[in-house]
């Protein structure tokens, strides 16, 4: 079973418990049931299963449990925090500081996705402002080299190998030692693998480790596994010191339960999961926000950290139009540049409280980037002074046939990007302008806030709110789930009255979420609740906007 099916059926069994009008111990049985099966289903180890189900028990009394809407509560509580208990092993994980010569090894079996990940998680740390150099100590595998050198030049990272050398210990040492005297921040060892858990292998790497003392040791491991993740997993952790945890392949059908619980044989933190093969398709992991995210409470955390990396605050241009009330067609193209940058929409939407998985299916991130990267293309086709106006200019069908010759996309498909435009452009102009809330802001206090969403959405005042649950609710106030549901359909395209329509809709959508999340908390004084409310009315409102 594949985690969003997980999740949907963790979530179905929590809500009929919350239409059964009597709960007792009989009910609490039936709830855990389906739960356990549906863990052992995606292959969540046996035992571990069977600790969740008795911790639920011992936490529920049920005769202390006067309501049944209090027991309803505590239940629900319990299968959260033991649900989140499975993936936590209540470790702080490690990471690496910026200023400070970090060091990283990776091991794991061949095939599991070790290479891959050194790259991605080498371009997570670089896109922080890190200097991170790549190392590829594996030695075993003819074209290893070459694959490590063929990512890291793609994504612009310094790497070191060699093809003659076939002593992955000396390699890793000069590498390490190269990066180490030109200052890197942050250096990544790539070890070799093996098709199974071999004494070399192990030799191998605690040789390897010995020599360049690593920080921390990344431990991958393949996320379609299975039962035998924790086998394979207590193998690796005698051998050598684990700090940390990837789970990869955690696209598509990967089961995942195995490997995820192999936390639990190592008593190391899974920081990040590797979700498809391009080098942005990684999700940094922490307990609590993939649990919620699971059961489609959102990962509200993920979505402001995603938001920070855009670094909306660079682009002064935009935040100078926007406070005015203009939103040039530049604007647009620069906004959802950074979207693209980001990855996948899929994942950012699934990081939306309400978002259940249910939802989510239908936005093919492949089919997203796509769609996105035509709209690039139309943009590359426009001048300057085309990108600079509000896009009027294209009522005239000459220019719009240059544009559709020169981008190769459908006058129709044009169209529609300049109707999303023109529509948000008149969300702009209303908030901003002299009597618009953003006109009255100054462009710091904005750039301020685009720099640090955070600021608006930190744990305290979420914790202020009831937490994710809490968000869960307010989003639900504001228009439902189903309004929600409605609201996306007819920018899928599916509803009527869909300007525009298809996934352009959503990248409108996600475009006006940043620009409100951009100006919500502009002044800084958001002030608790209304001013959190007002923020998540705003995105809220800018979704709508793209109907
Ligand atoms: N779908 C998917 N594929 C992945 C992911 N991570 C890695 N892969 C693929 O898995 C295959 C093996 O990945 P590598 O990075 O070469 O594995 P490795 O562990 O370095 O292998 P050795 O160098 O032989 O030890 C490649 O085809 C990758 O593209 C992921 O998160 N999702």
């Amino acid at each position: 079973m594949v985690l969003n099916e997980l999740g949907a059926r963790i979530n179905g069994a929590l809500q009929a418990l919350s239409k059964e009008s009597v709960i007792d111990s009989k009910a609490v049985d039936a709830l855990l049931r389906e739960i356990c099966g549906a863990l052992l289903e995606s292959d969540v180890n046996v035992r571990l299963v069977h600790q969740l189900r008795e911790n639920v028990k011992k936490q529920i009394n049920m005769d202390d449990l006067a309501t049944s809407s209090n027991k309803r509560k505590v239940i629900q509580t319990s299968v959260y925090d033991e649900l989140c208990r499975l993936v936590d092993p209540g470790v702080q994980p490690w990471a690496p500081r910026k200023g400070k010569q970090n060091v990283i090894m990776f091991v794991g079996l061949q095939g599991s996705g070790k290479t891959t990940s050194c790259t991605k998680l080498a371009l997570y740390y670089k896109r922080k402002g890190m200097k991170v150099g790549l190392v590829c100590a594996d030695t075993f595998r003819a074209g290893a080299f070459d694959q490590l050198k063929q990512n890291a030049s793609r994504a612009h990272i310094p790497f070191y190998g060699s093809y003659s050398e076939a002593d992955p210990v000396r390699i890793a040492l000069e590498g390490v030692g190269k990066f180490r005297k030109d200052r890197f921040d942050l250096i990544i060892v790539d070890t070799s693998g093996r098709h199974k858990q071999e004494t070399e292998l192990f030799l191998e790497m605690e040789q390897i480790a010995a020599a360049v003392k690593p920080d921390n040791t990344v431990f991958v491991m393949d996320g379609t596994i299975g039962q035998a993740a924790d086998a394979q997993a207590r193998a690796f952790k005698e051998s050598v010191d684990i700090g940390s945890i990837i789970i990869t392949k955690m696209d598509g059908h990967a089961k995942g339960g195995g490997a995820i619980s192999a936390v639990a044989a190592t008593g190391s933190p899974i920081i990040f999961i590797g979700t498809g093969e391009h080098m942005h398709d990684l999700d940094r992991f922490s307990a609590r926000p993939f649990i919620s995210k699971m059961l489609g409470m959102g990962d509200l955390t993920g979505l402001v950290e995603t938001v920070q990396d855009m670094q909306l605050d660079k682009n002064t241009d935009m935040m100078k139009n926007i406070a005015k009330g203009v939103f040039t067609l530049k604007d647009m193209r620069d906004q959802l540049q950074n979207i693209l940058k980001m990855g996948p929409l899929g994942k950012i939407m699934g990081m939306m409280p309400g978002m259940s998985p249910e939802m989510m299916q239908g936005f093919d991130s492949d089919e997203s980037s796509k769609k996105l990267r035509s709209y690039m293309c139309v943009f590359d086709s426009m001048t300057e002074k085309e990108l600079a106006s509000d896009g009027k200019v294209f009522e005239d069908e000459a220019r719009l046939m240059r544009v559709a010759r020169g981008s190769g996309v459908r006058v129709v498909e044009i169209q529609a990007l300049l109707h999303q435009h023109r529509q948000f452009g008149q969300i702009v102009k209303k908030m901003g302008g002299p009597n618009g809330m953003l006109g009255k802001m100054n462009p710091q206090a904005m750039q301020q806030m685009a720099k640090n969403p955070g600021a608006a959405m930190n744990p305290n005042m979420l914790k202020q709110m009831g937490g994710m649950s809490g968000v869960q609710k307010m989003v639900q106030q504001m228009g439902g789930m189903s309004g929600m549901q409605n609201m996306m359909k007819q920018m899928m395209g599916g509803g009527s009255g869909g300007a525009g329509g298809g996934m352009g809709g959503m990248q409108d959508m996600m475009a006006q979420m940043m620009g409100g999340m951009g100006g919500g908390g502009g002044g800084g004084g958001m002030g608790g609740m209304g001013g959190m409310q007002e923020m998540m009315a705003k995105m809220m409102g800018g979704m709508g906007g793209g109907r």
